[in-house]
């Protein structure tokens, strides 16, 4: 079975695929420390407990932070006898190459986004993510990655709201009934969350105009059926989109092996 791994800043995502429907996702926090026999503890006891063989052949990595590949690769070395296939690295091939500026580097998490976003809607979206940072990332009609939109994420938002200002507590992100909040907790939460639905609809409405064409918006990421709630910007919820793109890639690569 194929191993997808998605490793955000805060959190890494282990899903097995095992060639028509993925058996098991489990999430840890992302720390770099974490070691190569760690890893797989945590994996294969949570395996046994969802009543899913360990029997993983293949591996496919994306990863936003560089430091934490090097365990992951180690991980496949000893447990799974296998070379992980890493996105972004010169022997891991994209169906089509980003068109962005020499020399710039894309997070993974984008350009893994984008071949799903392709595969499942076409060309000419905007894929809203919802992690550590609220990424867009703008797919051209053939489906190439453009370029795009990093904002600071909803969490990272109000933990520096929290650390800067010495009367403001720590708050969970949640939907305001209303916009005017009339305690402390509430007024931060309006501002947080009406705030990224502004923010969302409003970066949205520039790159349309930019675009000049109409571009379906696809939303992911732990927070984004939270968001869904309070905008209609939205064409679709899609909470598997960087798994179903690592599927792709992993095939894609495979099918070139083979040709
Ligand atoms: N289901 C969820 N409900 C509420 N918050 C979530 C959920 N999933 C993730 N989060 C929060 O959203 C933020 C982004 O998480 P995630 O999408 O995993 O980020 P990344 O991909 O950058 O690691 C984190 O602060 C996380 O705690
Ligand atoms: C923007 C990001 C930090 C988002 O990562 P995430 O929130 O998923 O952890 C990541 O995609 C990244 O490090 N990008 C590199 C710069 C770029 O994509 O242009
Ligand atoms: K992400």
């Amino acid at each position: 079975m194929l191993l997808c791994i998605d490793c955000g800043n805060t959190n890494t995502v282990f899903s097995v695929w095992d060639g028509d429907k993925f058996r098991c996702t489990l999430r840890t926090t992302t720390e770099h420390q974490r070691t190569a026999d760690q890893y797989f503890v945590w994996f294969s006891t949570l395996m046994q407990h969802h009543k899913v063989p360990v029997d993983i052949d293949e591996v496919i990595i994306s990863s936003t932070v560089p430091r934490v590949v090097f365990n992951l690769r180690v991980l496949c070395d000893h447990y799974f006898s296998c070379r992980p296939m890493v996105v972004g690295k010169p022997d891991c091939a994209l169906p089509v190459a980003p068109r962005v500026d020499q020399g710039t580097t894309v997070g993974s998490d984008r350009l893994v986004n984008t071949v799903s976003g392709f595969d499942r809607h076409g060309g000419d979206l905007i894929i809203v993510d919802f992690g550590t940072a609220t990424t867009f990332d703008v797919v051209d009609t053939d489906g190439a990655y453009i370029g795009g939109v990093i904002s600071p994420g909803v969490n990272t938002s109000l933990e520096a709201l929290h650390m800067a200002a010495a009367a403001l507590p720590h708050v969970d992100v949640t939907k305001p009934q209303s916009a005017i909040g009339t305690n402390t907790v509430a007024c931060m939460q309006s501002g947080i969350y009406w705030g990224y639905v502004g923010l969302v609809e409003g970066i949205v409405r520039l790159i349309r105009i930019e675009r000049e064409r109409p571009m379906k918006v696809i939303a992911t990421g732990g927070l984004a059926p939270l968001f869904a709630q309070g905008t209609e910007i939205f064409d679709s919820v899609e909470d598997d989109l960087t798994m179903h793109g690592l599927v792709l890639i992993h095939r894609y690569n495979r099918e070139r092996d083979t040709a």
